[in-house]
């Protein structure tokens, strides 16, 4: 349907714009117009303009842009850090921000690694020397420092600090943080991290400081003289945020004085900086240009989720051409839904958009997969998409009860996205009650299968192997032997279960439930259940561990389920 595709204003497809290799996607997703183009006839252009995709800051959102824009409805940039936009501003026009966390992560981790080994272990100076024409013979003193059994001191605690954390835990660190909010304790202790609450703490006893901070007005100019001078004189600083949050002039003076020992720098202000700038003739510094999450894997993922964010149950492109779509019928015990948080925080999948719909009960509420406090101030919504792109995967996570009149209504708008989504097969979570189970259905383990003929042939021999039961129809009127009365779909407490099942065989849309019998209670026991059987069929997870249910990762909503508490640092 690519007459629906919406268009988007790129600054351009290579050099300073998307890299070639993210073209496919962004053309499966959208009619896209670059910036040369769009400036010979704004006029023309303008109005069908519906997204602005940034990369490396271009096309600058800035007023006299925006004013030809006014089919506007989202500015999606292309990494995380969005202190180059004015939201209130851009916001105040109603248009909405995006941005990309979560697939950057691990990239911009392994870059702060790869700056600090290369800064301690001279790489770059090494090189240097070893392709030197004139090298004849290799000087000793080339002298690094030592890296295993250093002590880190990470400043920003977030998605990329934490995984910073991860990574030198394997070179045996002494890991200290400082951070808003101190992390719990569980993840604290899962990479041997301590908080120093104090920054001044952590400054005086680090070996090397990595900044993994958002540039906010608190943390602009964070490293200054005095935070320079607190450092050891043999001590490392890496910069992998921004310029900006290091007062370059003080740290000129601190690399010149041997206050510290080097500073190894993704990330300068202005990027590049002027070619006559002192940093740059420094010896005892390494500079990368903001290359933190240039790798051909971490580029696709962030343009993914930029196109994906574009989700609308009225219209939308194939967005998931492939993908396999998992979700809850809400259902007895909220089984599916507690499964798809196991998925959704396992995987550590992005929330890719909402599913607009007028069908659930409205409510909004913290993130339930936060780690720390800043995660969970991000509003939720009853409806959400998330994405393992890796995985082909997406899950719709429902947190609201169906409007009882509208059930009709949302499964129509559930089977048109999905159809309109390219999803490849639907995996519907469900459950119903364990006490209305009729005789055959007491039968072997509580889990029914269902598959919908569309989808039977594909999965035939996967579904043997699994040696499944088929969910049993039962008599229309039990005990009443009637030839012509045809046993009946009967999923009590099952929500939209059978309804959607039904109209997906009308539909001919490929879909399959998996629904376990069970009562109201502790209903997390009966999700891990349901969700090892989905990971026996779909193979979302490598690791075959002895413990069935400890290769999930419990979401930190989870501890608010059974009056546990509210956690302090979540609310
Ligand atoms: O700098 C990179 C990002 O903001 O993701």
């Amino acid at each position: 349907m690519a007459e629906d595709k919406p268009w988007v204003l790129i600054s351009e497809v290579g050099d300073e714009g998307f890299h070639e290799d993210v073209v496919d996607i962004l053309k499966q997703h959208f009619h896209l117009i670059c910036l040369k183009e769009f400036l010979k006839n704004p006029v023309l252009h303008g109005p069908k303009i519906q997204a602005m995709l940034m990369w490396n800051y271009s096309p600058a959102a800035e007023p006299s842009l925006l004013s030809c824009l006014p089919s506007l409805k989202v500015v999606a940039n292309g990494g995380v850090g969005i202190d180059h936009l004015d939201v209130p501003y851009i916001n105040s026009l109603g248009v909405k921000v995006a941005n990309t966390p979560g697939v950057v992560s691990d990239a911009t981790a392994d870059m702060a690694m790869a700056l600090l080994l290369a800064s301690a272990r001279m790489v770059v100076e090494g090189h240097l020397i070893s392709v030197d024409p004139k090298t004849t013979h290799v000087s000793q003193s080339l002298m690094g420092v030592e890296v295993t059994g250093s002590t880190l001191g990470i400043i920003g605690m977030g998605h990329i600090g934490y995984k910073v954390a991860q990574r030198s835990k394997g070179f045996n660190m002494r890991i200290l943080y400082h951070n808003r909010n101190r992390r719990s304790v569980e993840d604290e202790q899962a990479v041997g991290a301590s908080y120093c609450e104090k920054l001044d703490d952590l400054l005086n006893e680090s070996d090397f400081v990595v900044l993994v901070v958002n540039l906010t007005p608190e943390t602009t100019g964070l490293i200054s003289h005095r935070e320079l001078s607190l450092m050891k004189p043999t001590a490392t600083l890496i910069n992998v945020s921004r310029g900006l949050v290091v007062d370059q002039d003080a740290l000129v003076k601190a690399l010149k004085s041997g206050t510290i020992r080097a500073a190894a720098l993704d990330v300068t202000h202005p990027e590049p900086l002027p070619r006559d700038h002192p940093l740059l003739s420094l010896p005892n510094v390494l500079i990368t240009p903001h290359t933190g999450t240039n790798t051909h894997a971490t580029i696709r993922k962030m343009v993914h989720l930029m196109s994906t964010m574009f989700i609308s149950s009225q219209s939308s492109p194939a967005a998931f051409k492939g993908f396999t779509l998992v979700m809850p019928a809400v259902a007895v015990g909220n089984v599916g839904q507690l499964a798809v948080d196991l998925l959704v925080s396992t995987l550590n999948m992005s929330r890719a958009g909402y599913f607009h719909t007028d069908c659930l009960i409205p409510m909004a509420g913290n993130n339930p997969y936060a780690s720390c406090k800043e995660d969970a101030e991000e509003l939720h919504t009853p409806a959400e998409v998330y994405t393992a792109a890796e995985l082909k995967l997406a899950v719709l996570q429902m947190r609201a009860p169906i409007i009882q009149t509208r059930s009709k209504k949302f499964r129509q708008q559930l089977v048109s996205w999905i159809k309109a989504s390219g999803f490849s097969r639907t995996v519907v979570l469900s459950s119903s009650h364990s006490y209305q189970r009729d005789d055959q259905q007491l039968q072997g383990t509580p889990l029914r299968y269902l598959i919908t003929p569309s989808l039977l042939t594909a999965s035939a021999d996967a579904l043997k192997e699994l040696g499944w039961r088929e969910m049993e129809r039962i008599p229309a009127f039990p005990g009443v032997k009637d030839a012509d009365a045809e046993p009946r779909l009967c999923i009590p407490g099952g929500g939209i279960t059978k309804g959607l099942y039904t109209d997906s065989c009308d539909e001919d849309l490929p879909l399959a439930v998996l629904l376990l019998f069970c009562s109201e209670g502790d209903n997390i026991p009966d999700a891990f259940t349901l969700v090892n059987h989905l990971n026996d069929w779909l193979h979302l997870l490598d690791s075959q561990s002895q413990e069935p249910n400890s290769k999930w990762k419990v979401p930190t909503s989870w501890s608010l389920l059974f009056g546990g508490g509210i956690p302090p640092a979540l609310f």
